[in-house]
């Protein structure tokens, strides 16, 4: 067995993982990193890079689709070559994730280690059954993977997850996703934008990310009439049946429906790598998903010799969030026991579905529970369907909703689903960071004809309603019976 004894041990090669490495390497001398499976990080090799190229061949097939209401007519059939799609997408694939590995190419080779960590004492990692490595400091950056229930897996290999679709050489003819959170909505609305014959079953209601039940019911509306998509589905059984996959299920009219799939594709959620680290040996502090609880501004948990970052965190599974986290615990582990607060940013999140879905700032659900019990949050909405700029490109689908506080009008968040709301959603979370008044966001300039005059509309509505005189805010705050002290 090799022993190693070094200043901060990295567990995962991924973006986190990455960015942990590099950022330790900046206080302390000997840093490595272990990475069990291959390099090239999830959002290159299975995530955001592959799923956005997916989308973008969606869209080119969509657009070609749709121009006769412009009077424009395209010529001649519109054909998806499913081989050359997935070529693209592979190759373009390929290439993000060489750069990534250009990266790990250049980290001195004594620096990396090929296995999975597990702890086995307080400050030693066992590396697959080669090396132990003593580490003064540790950082979790291990990542996440598909959650799906257990009894799918008598599906065989008609069941796939996201990784696995990625790897197609050619469309298939029809899909069930399970799941319309944020990549069954991405990858079940490409599919069949592309032509694959798909169905997207939920349950309980829920799409995408959403938490506004006005913006979550148009956005389950806007889907449901492009593709089947069932969001409180109640499926009765999903069995395998030769090469396909039977799914029987009771319809919104409640009739029994079957149907049969090439493949079942898991989406239904991600669980964060740490259920095979041993943090049963450790008397670290852990959340109800059994993560490590950790400071977001330093990322250091209850043990103050490991850090996590990442997915592997169970705060924001995002990649801009892994980068960061990524930063602050590696710089933390680095520099400990002289730990510094990192910059967290305002939550920004969006999903690439059309309409886009975007959110930002403080969710609905959580601006209610804290201002909606002492009626301190006032909302302002606007509809994309009769805006501008939105009905001359025909992209008037969706609507926008942006919540502020009571009396001191700061701005705390919004939710949407419509066009360009990657954009507008960068607008409002620059604007939530800087903590601006909506009557200071309307102070902004807003050019003509755009997209951004919706939400000067929405700004517009939400002001209307702002008395800044009322010091509800104050009450509320400090209101013991509303449990907000
Ligand atoms: C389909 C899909 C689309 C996405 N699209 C977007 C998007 O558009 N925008 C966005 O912001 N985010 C997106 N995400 C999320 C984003 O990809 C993740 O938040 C991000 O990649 C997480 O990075 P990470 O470093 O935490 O994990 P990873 O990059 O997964 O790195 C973790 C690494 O740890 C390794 N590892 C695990 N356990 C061990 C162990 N015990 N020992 C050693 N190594 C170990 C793994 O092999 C892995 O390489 C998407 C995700 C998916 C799945
Ligand atoms: N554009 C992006 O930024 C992007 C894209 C893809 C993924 N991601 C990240 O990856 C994470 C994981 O994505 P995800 O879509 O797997 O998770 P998710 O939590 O967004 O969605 C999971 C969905 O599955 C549903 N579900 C759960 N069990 C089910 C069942 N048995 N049958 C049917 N539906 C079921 C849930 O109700 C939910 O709607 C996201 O939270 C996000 O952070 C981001």
């Amino acid at each position: 067995m090799k022993q190693l004894s070094v200043d901060v041990a990295v567990i995962g090669g991924g973006t986190a993982g990455l960015s942990a490495y590099r950022a330790a390497k900046e206080h302390a001398n000997r840093v490595v990193m272990i990475e069990g499976g291959p390099y090239g990080t999830t959002c290159a090799r299975v995530g955001c890079m592959p799923s956005k190229l997916l989308i973008a061949a969606a869209e080119a097939v969509h657009h070609a689709r749709h121009t006769s209401p412009f009077g424009v007519d395209v010529e001649g059939d519109i054909k998806v070559e499913g081989k050359r799609v997935m070529e693209r997408v592979k190759f373009e694939r390929d290439r993000f994730v060489g750069f990534v590995l250009e990266g790990v190419d250049s980290i001195p080779a004594d620096d990396k280690i090929q296995g999975y960590a597990r702890f086995v004492g307080d400050h030693t990692l066992q590396v697959d059954d080669h090396t132990q490595v003593h580490a003064a400091r540790i950082v979790i950056a291990t990542g996440s993977r598909p959650a799906y229930p257990g009894l799918w897996d008598k599906l065989g290999d008609r069941l796939l997850i996201n990784d696995d679709v990625f790897d197609w050489d050619d469309l298939p003819n029809s899909v069930a996703v399970f799941g319309p959170g944020v990549i069954g909505l991405e990858l079940g609305q490409a599919m069949h934008r592309l032509g694959v014959n798909i169905h997207l079953f939920g349950v309980g209601g829920q799409v995408g990310p959403l938490t506004d039940p006005d913006v979550m019911a148009y956005a389950n509306k806007t889907f449901a009439e492009e593709f089947p998509l069932m969001a409180d589905a109640r499926v009765e059984s999903i069995k395998r049946d030769g090469d396909q996959v039977e799914i029987t299920y009771l319809d919104d009219n409640n009739e029994t429906q079957t149907i049969r799939v090439d493949y079942v594709v898991a989406a239904t959620g991600r669980r964060p790598n740490v259920d095979k680290l041993g943090l049963e040996k450790l008397s670290i502090e852990l959340d109800d998903r059994g993560v490590p609880v950790a400071d977001p501004l330093t990322m250091q948990t209850s043990l103050e010799h490991i850090f996590v970052a990442g997915d592997a965190s169970n705060q924001l599974p995002l990649l801009h969030e892994a980068a960061d986290q990524g930063r602050i615990a590696g710089d933390n582990a680095g520099r400990a026991p002289n730990l510094e607060n990192g910059l967290r940013r305002s939550a920004i999140s969006v999903v690439f579905s059309d309409p886009q879905i975007a959110m930002v700032g403080m969710t609905y659900r959580d601006a209610q529970k804290r201002l909606g019990s002492c009626d301190c949050l006032i909302t302002g909405e606007v509809s994309f369907e009769n805006q501008g700029r939105s009905r001359v490109m025909l992209k008037n689908k969706g609507m926008l909703r942006v919540y502020a506080e009571q009396g001191t009008g700061l701005f705390i968040g919004a939710e949407m689903i419509g066009p360009a709301a990657e954009h507008m959603a960068h607008l409002l979370a620059w604007a939530h960071q800087q903590q601006m008044t909506i009557p200071q966001m309307l102070d902004m300039p807003f050019y003509h004809p755009v997209i951004e005059e919706g939400l000067r509309t929405a700004l517009r509505d939400v002001a209307a309603k702002l008395d800044t005189d009322n010091n509800c805010v104050l009450e509320c705050v400090t209101c013991q019976e509303c449990g907000i002290a």
